[in-house]
């Protein structure tokens, strides 16, 4: 395969970097090689042998430029051509600049942070690029602080409704160590800068550990435990991260075990590190702190040395550098310099999402409108906004990267350029954007899960958009028309091509006219592999970005010829040939060839399947195998919810017979409790009623006895003791008598009288009369009657009435029961 040649309409130049090899990779294979270029000549090609399977095809890949794992950021600033990104935005032959977009893509964890913002020791790409910029206008850099007219005339110039701010003012209100540049005093705070009076992440010792770790970030991890690891920025000493135990109000506690983590050691710490507090296990959706005052930071590092590099610009314009930055989220797009503000409703911290459209002073050109952008004078200005910035940004910690990206960042240096001394001159814009893309990655080696996961399902998404426009690439080769369709399809893909193609591309400033047309981006792709990582997933991605692919074939078809053999069902694969080289490619219109060539023995219809569909199939299959192993993930986690339900449903139950048992208890032993009482109670009123009865009886006794003694009967001896007793009622009761007697012996007197008074016929004898007894009968008759009361128990005044039965003679008659 020839190296590829520059294709007259090209998104991107597009470069591998391949990462040093990870202590964690040391037992694995290499399936990435480096073929030799020619002599002289650097290395373009590389070869993707699959790791211990045979049936895979060989894959070549072609590139601008590969860079090897030895290859230093000063390797790739020189070897991918920042320097003309910047002199094309400089515009140095005068008119106006032209756009430059420089992105890394590669797998998480394969070292595209690294390449954008460098180490510790050394630069990034960015602060190269910044270098770079701001030695070479250094004496046409207009000074914003000095004029607020210069910075009116600045800020009209904007086409996207954005909020311009002077970098003191900015660098001020952010960094808030009293250590500002002299002219900041001069100016008022900003005044849209929230600032909350503190942000206790710490409730222990804050101060301290703050104070000991200068600026953190605290990242995210998904091993399911609640612990966060601070990474410091004034590690200078190489202090391991530490992590920490994150109660849920962010308690900052506990130290583990000091684990070693190379960001740490980077100055992308400074980009990366800030204090987040994002709690953990992916069960919510991470919220936007409110930002505090940030540790401006004590030294940045100066190599490489690019002292000696500067871009050629315009000797007749003067220049401003405004910086903006933001980042896409889930597919939308924040402000990294406009602080998150607290929603009245919720009390929450958040930051609104802006919107990439068409403004009134932009009608033809889409911009990413309401952004909050720096007017920076000074490389050390720009630093810092860019520390600022990346504060904001979100991370987390996953299984495949502990300090992962879970957003798209871009970094967007403006130079606006207008001709020197005019003073009320248009100013025209051109933008050097500085990518650094969230990795993709696999759900069972990231180990992400709630929050995280569903970041890395749209990071994937958005990065399979990506693929398929740079698969466009080849189309373009071809002449064809570009599908600008495909560029929709999400916020990056948007935000990334809407400015490469002439067509689309009008004047940023207003004062040209909508008919005044642009030169399209140039565009910069960095991707960065790792030669000992996931090999599928490597592939994919070197696929869909590498200029050029060569397939060897072995006997057994892969899976993707499957698929494709089933995705066409009237076309037929003729069988694969033996492992072979196929013939080499001499250029990028020729290189894009299909898996499987005819072969000359075999004559069957064969309706090849285009790059771009092959491409977009083999995006689709990493989708896929996204998809399944977030099903299987939610399968396993439904199993679980499943399980959890089913114990707390026995659980529920057991409950219900424990209940049902005490209740039963309870019931029985009140039922006890009251058959006692009950038994209790009825004991009594026998007791009660028997005494009553004995006492009546004795009573009645007594009377018959008297009664009996009065007609000379005797019932009972009398005792001695009653003798005198009884011996005066007894004379009582025959005066009584006698009275009666005499009484009666009146009547009978006077009823004589009475009867001897009336006629013959009308006389009856008294015994007749029944009223008048004899005194013979009479005491018989009595006697009688008082037997009779004896007997009914009832008194002989009143009348006897027979009264229904008791209720408790009925319990009575239950007694036996009892
Ligand atoms: N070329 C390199 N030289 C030295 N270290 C590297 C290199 N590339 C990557 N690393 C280290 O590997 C780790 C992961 O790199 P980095 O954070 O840049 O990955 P990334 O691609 O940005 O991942 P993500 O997409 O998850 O953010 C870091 O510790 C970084 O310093």
């Amino acid at each position: 395969m020839d190296p590829p040649q520059k294709a007259q309409t090209s998104l991107f130049d597009v470069y591998l970097r391949l990462r040093p090899p990870q202590a964690v990779n040391a037992n694995t294979e290499k399936f990435l090689l480096v073929e030799e270029p020619d002599e002289g000549d650097a290395p373009t090609h590389i070869t993707l042998n699959p790791p211990n399977d045979r049936r895979r095809a060989i894959e070549k890949f072609a590139f601008t430029r590969v860079f090897e794992e030895d290859a230093t950021q000063l390797d790739l600033f020189h070897g991918t051509k920042v320097l003309s990104l910047v002199e094309g935005a400089l515009a140095p032959r005068g008119g106006d600049g032209t756009d430059g977009l420089l992105a890394t893509l590669g797998m998480t964890g394969s070292g595209k942070t690294h390449t954008m913002l460098g180490s510790r020791s050394q630069r990034g790409l960015t602060q190269l690029a910044l270098d770079v910029v701001f030695r070479s206008i250094q004496s046409s850099i207009v000074d914003c602080d000095a004029s607020p007219a210069l910075e009116a005339s600045i800020r009209s110039s904007d086409t996207s409704e954005a909020n311009m701010h002077p970098a003191s003012a900015f660098i001020e209100s952010m960094f808030g160590d009293g250590a500002a540049p002299s002219r900041a005093g001069s100016r008022a705070t900003t005044p849209m800068i929230v600032r909350p009076s503190h942000v206790n992440i710490c409730p222990q010792s804050p101060g301290q550990l703050l104070r000991s770790v200068g600026i953190m970030r605290l990242v995210r991890h998904e091993d399911g435990l609640s612990h966060t690891t601070a990474l410091s920025q004034s590690d200078k000493g190489g202090m391991p991260p530490q992590t920490l135990v994150a109660s849920p109000r962010s308690k900052l506690a506990k130290f583990s075990p000091p684990k070693k983590h190379y960001m740490t050691l980077t100055s992308a710490a400074k980009t990366k590190n800030a204090t987040k507090t994002y709690f953990l296990k992916g069960d919510h959706i991470a919220q936007p702190t409110p930002r505090r005052r940030l540790q401006r930071p004590s030294a940045l590092p100066h190599i490489p040395d690019i002292s000696s590099v500067t871009a050629s610009c315009d000797p007749s314009a003067e220049y401003a550098v405004v910086i903006s930055m933001y980042e896409v989220y889930n597919d939308r797009i924040f402000d990294l310099l406009t602080p998150p503000t607290k929603v009245n409703t919720t009390k929450e911290y958040r930051r609104r999402a802006l919107l990439f459209k068409c403004t009134e002073t932009s009608p033809d050109h889409k911009v990413v409108a309401g952004l909050r952008k720096i007017m920076c004078s000074t490389l050390q200005e720009a630093l810092l906004v860019l520390e600022a910035g990346l504060h904001e940004r979100r991370v987390a910690g996953t299984g495949s990267n502990s300090v992962s990206s879970r957003s798209h960042g871009f970094f967007c240096i403006e130079i606006k350029k207008r001709r020197r001394g005019r003073v009320n001159g248009p100013w025209t814009t051109s933008t050097l954007s500085i990518v650094d893309l969230a990795g993709s990655e696999r759900a069972r080696d990231a180990k992400t899960q709630g929050a995280t996961l569903v970041e890395g399902g749209k990071i994937n998404e958005s990065l399979m958009y990506l693929g398929q426009c740079l698969q466009m690439q080849t189309d373009l080769n071809n002449n064809a028309k570009p599908n600008l369709r495909l560029f929709r399809q999400c916020k990056l893909t948007e935000l990334l091509f809407t400015n490469s193609f002439p067509s689309s591309a009008a004047s940023h400033s207003a004062s040209h006219s909508a008919s005044h047309r642009r030169a399209p981006q140039k565009g910069v792709m960095i991707v960065t592999a790792d030669p000992f990582g996931d090999f599928n997933a490597t592939s994919q991605i070197l696929r869909y970005s590498a200029l050029a692919r060569e397939v060897t074939v072995p006997r057994i078809p892969s899976i993707t010829s499957t698929i494709l053999a089933n995705g066409n069902a009237n076309s037929h694969f003729p069988e694969p040939s033996p492992i072979s080289s196929s013939p080499p490619l001499s250029s990028p219109l020729s290189q894009h060839r299909p898996f499987f060539h005819p072969s000359a023995t075999v004559s069957r219809t064969f309706s090849p399947v285009t790059d771009t569909e092959r491409g977009t199939m083999e995006i689709a299959a990493l989708e896929i195998a996204r998809m399944a192993e977030m099903i299987d993930q939610l399968n396993a986690e439904l199993a679980r919810e499943t399980e959890a339900r089913m114990t707390a449903e026995a659980h529920l139950m057991t409950m219900e017979d424990r209940f049902m048992d005490f209740e039963q208890e309870v019931r029985e032993e009140c039922y006890s409790d009251f058959e006692q009482r009950l038994a209790m109670e009825m004991n009594r009123w026998k007791a009660s009623l028997s005494l009553e009865q004995e006492r009546g009886e004795e009573h009645w006794d007594r009377k018959v006895e008297v009664l009996a003694r009065s007609v000379g009967v005797s019932v009972t001896a009398p005792s001695d003791e009653d003798d005198l007793e009884n011996e005066d009622k007894e004379n009582v009761l025959i005066e009584n008598l006698e009275q009666e007697n005499e009484r009666l012996r009146r009547e009978v007197a006077i009823l004589k009288r009475e009867l001897s008074s009336r006629t013959p016929s009308k006389r009856t004898p008294l015994q007749e009369r029944g009223d008048l007894p004899s005194m013979k009968g009479d005491v018989a008759s009595l006697g009688g009657k008082l037997e009779q009361l004896r007997v009914s128990n009832g008194s002989p005044t009143k009348k006897v009435r027979k009264l229904p039965p008791k209720k408790w003679e009925n319990l009575a008659a239950d007694d036996d029961l009892f």
